[in-house]
């Protein structure tokens, strides 16, 4: 799909979908719960319909009633081989990984677009001390196979917190106690908190302490009343960003504090001088003078191809560092976030872990290639703000990956899109 923007100034208010990374782990925890749970989820993302999928396949029921997802329990001692189609989310593909080894069944995963090449290794490595073995690795079909066992696990926390995540879902559920040890230091730290948070709120026990995760086995996952989850911020804040940039937009159901590491964008936005204003569970960010600033994201990879539009806006550098697992996601964000600017008369490049930008307070316009990657399709919209002539995006449909509504949302704040199929 190809998509033209005319440049228009935006104005007004969006409601903030679901946040695709909590969904993610209610919809798992409500999968291995002890009774049927409901979740309202009004927007169901090609990420999250992947997590659907793969639930299904190990046996939960799951139906979408309108903007409610109801889930009803997998049987933990079904057996059987099973195929796991995650789509092209990352998050789907390592959380199922060690969740289907540990409840011992055979998993033939079917990979899409990036995600045969993203990292799996450290996580494999380590599941192949622990019972299982690993074939077709770096097809599209890789085959999972064994019970997964108990134990001391150890993982670099700078590939990917995804493997953290995975096993903290998988764990619980084996005989035995285990120790996930953090190798190194873990970067994208806040999703593994949001990971404990979903657990906890199941009752399931994880001990944290410098360094390692402590899990007894044999835990149950008691689903609690009322799943409900946060708005997501890590796609509002493309809508925060073009605020900053030349828009004044407020969106709508984002609690803070939040359990998403993303929500650092309205302080970000606040250290580049930004007006923003938080009312309640509403954010309204104004443009203003922006300011140079350094920017470090090893906690939030996610934030930067929106951040980027807010530093095409700064007149003068804005250095976003700690970049490097940026390489690792749906397209090399360090090239595509630097390509997308530069397609548009913007100055970014890549320097060692860092991307700097050198904004001028405005952008000409473009063809953004969005790489099959979301973000950056999104980046290409939100970045028209500041654009004098048209923004072409092609491959516009890669936003469907996390948020299908976008564009409607950005026609609903005035955008003028024209959209070629
Ligand atoms: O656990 C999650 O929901 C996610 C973790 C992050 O990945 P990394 O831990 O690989 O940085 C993030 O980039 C991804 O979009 C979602
Ligand atoms: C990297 C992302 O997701 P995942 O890792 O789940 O594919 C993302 O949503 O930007």
């Amino acid at each position: 799909m190809i998509v033209t923007i005319t440049p228009r100034k935006l104005s007004g208010t969006i409601a903030a979908i679901p946040s695709k990374s909590h969904v993610h782990r209610l919809l798992i925890c409500a999968a291995l719960g002890d009774r049927p749970a409901t979740l309202p989820c009004r927007v169901v993302s090609q990420d999250i319909e992947a997590t659907m999928r793969c639930l299904r396949a190990l046996g939960a029921e799951i139906a979408v009633d309108g903007s409610v997802i109801a889930v009803t329990p997998l049987d933990r001692n079904a057996s059987g081989a099973v195929e796991l189609d995650p789509g092209e989310s990352g998050s789907t593909y390592r959380f199922m990984t060690p969740l289907a080894a540990a409840l011992g069944r055979k998993a033939r995963f079917t990979l899409h677009g990036k995600l045969p090449s993203r990292p799996m290794d450290d996580l494999w490595n380590e599941m192949e001390r622990h019972g299982v073995v690993i074939a077709g690795k770096g097809t599209d079909h890789p085959v999972v196979e064994g019970r997964l066992t108990a134990g001391r696990y150890r993982l670099p926390g700078t590939v990917s917190s995804q493997f953290f995540t995975g096993l903290l879902f998988a764990l619980p559920l084996l005989e035995g106690s285990s120790r996930v040890l953090i190798a190194d230091r873990l970067e994208s730290a806040g999703y593994v908190d949001m990971t404990l948070a979903a657990l906890a709120a199941f009752g399931i026990v994880i001990g944290r302490s410098a360094g390692r995760f402590s899990v007894s086995g044999a835990q149950r996952y008691v689903a609690p009343a009322g799943l409900r989850a946060e708005g997501d911020w890590s796609n509002a804040a493309f809508w925060l960003c073009a605020g900053a940039a030349g828009a004044k937009l407020a969106v709508t159901g984002l609690a803070l504090p939040s359990l998403q590491g993303d929500s650092a964008v309205a302080e970000i936005l606040r250290r580049m001088s930004a007006k923003v204003s938080i009312a309640g569970d509403s954010i309204t960010v104004a443009p203003a003078e922006l300011r140079e600033t350094c920017i470090d994201v090893g906690d939030t990879p996610d934030l930067v191809p929106a951040l980027a539009v807010a530093a095409a806006a700064v007149k003068g550098r804005t250095a976003i560092v700690n970049v490097g697992r940026l390489r690792l996601k749906e397209s090399d964000r360090v090239a595509s976030v630097c390509g997308a600017l530069n397609a548009l008369g913007g100055h970014a490049v890549p320097d060692g872990d860092c991307i700097l930008i050198d904004g001028c307070g405005s952008l000409r316009g473009g063809i953004v290639d969005a790489c099959g990657d979301h973000r950056i399709a999104m980046l290409g919209a939100a970045a028209s703000v500041l654009c004098s002539e048209t923004v072409t995006i092609t491959g516009a449909e890669a936003v469907d990956k996390s948020y299908p509504g976008f564009f409607d949302d950005f026609a609903a704040l005035g955008g003028v899109v024209r959209t070629e199929v």
